[in-house]
């Protein structure tokens, strides 16, 4: 098993993801939970880009003990200085040097000849290696660079002291093939190439940067560049988490290792996104919300027979305590709506299972996200209609406006004994009236804590979803309804709310 070394980029190239500004202590925040995870390389920022960068470059390269901490530079001897300044004090101080070295960064960009980069390139490794022991040379758009320019001037910053080589795919313009091609040809053809070691850095501009790296390492490259979320420039850089899980993942097939603590992915994930407000998607690889969450009923189905039929990444292996590895949604079947069931220790015969399932399915078509409450509230609702079950029901309202505006509402209840009851009551809003004129004809004490509504679906016909939280006799219980009408939807949430109250004293009392 070859061992990869990762060079973590999250702190200066991930930073350079438009919008994304970290300040001090959150970078030494990050720098620290990197260490934790493992990197072998951490790439601090760029200590010449402002008095920030360089004190977040100082601060994390006197602190980090377990792993390098490099700092990158331009080949500009100022910038150089800056690097030593604030890295001469860790333990391994890296400088990471750059220059571009193709045909169109260095007629455009740089201005520059062949002869001119790679004189400037030697300059200022030697200059360099008057300071530090360690050096990358990075050249800057290696996948769009002639190979044999890139022989000739590998050979030469080799000679003046680089032994770190990086080959970056700057544009993320190449593909696996090729991008291994050029690592090949390198090692083939670069004569003192044994005296150094050979990184990777992809960015993902077409989607290739984890499979373009995985071709690096196949083809001789030990180190790879890599940033946590994939964050970067642009589309950003390959994902560390994709690449270490895949080494590990896949060593039955690929011989390769890293020293990555794999449990500690999502805590560094999670502080990433936190820290650089740059959200990880729900169907990112490894760590995304859904990466870990089965919804069709024929996954769940086999997820539950055997987690193997549809999981090869175990949400406990990256870290994941809390995963919701059975989504319940549209796509769910009765094998998976049971097993839900039984998480809320309800006893349900067959019929009121298979009648909670016909009302469930029936939610998802209207509503997104169906909650662990709505599912509880079918169940209540089916508990609630069963024969021996009582409860209060509503049998006819009308709401009235009067000259002043004020609501005067009229309201019908069937009484969980049976009896038909009639009552009125006014307020300055239909709701409130509503609210007001069924808690006087019930005996109980009712608070509302929060009352909300939202509309299901599109246009003028879409459903009305009220959502209810009242505090009952010191209980605090969530009432829900949907309907065309709001304002029988509002009155049918409150109705809900007591008639759930009553299932769980009955529940208490051991009634079922
Ligand atoms: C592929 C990458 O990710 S490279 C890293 C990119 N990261 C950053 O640029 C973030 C930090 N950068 C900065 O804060 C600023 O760009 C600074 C402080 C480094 C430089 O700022 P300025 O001096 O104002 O220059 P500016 O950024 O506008 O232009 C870059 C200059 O550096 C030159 N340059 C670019 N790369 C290199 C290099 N590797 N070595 C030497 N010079 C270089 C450019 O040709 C240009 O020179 P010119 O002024 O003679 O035309
Ligand atoms: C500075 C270099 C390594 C870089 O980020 C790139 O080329 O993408
Ligand atoms: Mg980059």
């Amino acid at each position: 098993m070859t061992r990869i070394k990762i060079f973590d980029t999250t702190l200066r190239d991930g930073e350079q993801s438009p919008g994304v500004n970290l300040n001090k202590s959150e970078k030494l925040e990050i720098a620290k939970q990197l260490e934790k995870l493992g990197v072998d390389v951490i790439e601090a920022g760029f200590p010449a880009a402002s008095v920030g960068d360089f004190e977040a470059v100082k601060l994390i390269a006197d602190t980090i003990k377990d792993s390098t901490v490099t700092a990158l530079a331009r080949c500009v001897k100022s910038d150089i200085d800056r690097a030593w300044s604030a890295l001469k004090d860790t333990k391994n101080p890296r400088i990471h040097v750059f220059l571009a070295t193709s045909p169109i960064h260095m007629e455009h960009k740089l201005k520059m000849n062949e002869d001119e980069v790679i004189e400037t390139s030697v300059e200022c490794v030697a200059y360099a290696k008057e300071k530090f022991k360690e050096i990358e040379w990075s050249a800057e758009d290696a996948t769009r660079s002639d190979l044999d320019f890139l022989v000739r001037i590998i050979t030469k910053v080799i000679d003046a002291g680089a032994t770190v080589i990086n080959l970056p795919d700057t544009v993320g313009f190449t593909t696996p093939e090729e991008y291994g091609a050029m690592f090949k040809y390198i090692s083939e053809n670069v004569p003192n190439i044994e005296k150094v070691e050979l990184s990777t850095h992809c960015h993902n501009d077409l989607g290739l940067a984890v499979a373009n790296t995985l071709a690096g390492i196949e083809n001789g490259a030990t180190q790879i560049e890599v940033s946590m979320n994939g964050i970067g420039e642009r589309a950003g850089n390959a994902a560390l988490e994709e690449v270490a899980v895949l080494l590990h993942i896949r060593k039955d097939f690929y011989p390769y290792h890293t020293r990555a603590v794999l449990k500690e992915i999502k805590r560094t994930s999670d502080l990433v996104s936190n820290l650089s407000g740059m959200q990880v998607q729900r169907n990112k690889a490894v760590i995304g919300q859904n990466a870990h969450s089965h919804e069709s009923g024929i996954h769940q189905d086999g997820v539950l027979k055997n987690r193997e039929t549809y999981e090869i990444i175990t949400p406990e292996l990256v870290g994941v305590t809390d995963a919701n590895t059975i989504f319940i949604g549209k796509h769910s079947g009765s094998h998976a709506f049971k097993e839900k069931i039984a998480e809320f220790n309800m006893s349900l015969s067959d019929e009121e299972s298979k009648a909670a399932f016909k009302a469930f399915k029936k939610i998802t078509d209207v509503k997104k996200d169906v909650t662990d409450d709505d599912i509880y509230a079918i169940l209540m609702e089916i508990k609630s209609e069963s024969e021996m079950v009582e409860r209060y029901r509503l049998n006819d309202f009308q709401i009235n406006y009067d000259e002043d505006g004020v609501c005067t509402a009229q309201i019908e209840m069937v009484f969980p004994n049976g009896t038909v009851r009639t009552s009125k009551g006014s307020a300055f809003g239909s709701v409130e009236a509503l609210f007001k004129t069924f808690v006087s004809m019930i005996p109980y004490t009712v608070n509302v804590i929060d009352y909300s509504m939202r509309s299901v679906g599109k246009g003028k016909d879409s459903l009305a979803e009220a959502h209810l939280k009242v505090n009952i006799e010191n209980q605090q219980i969530t009432g829900r309804s949907t309907n065309q009408d709001v304002l029988k939807a509002s009155l049918d949430s409150y109705i809900n709310a007591v008639n759930r109250f009553m299932i769980h004293e009955k529940q208490k009392a051991g009634a079922y």
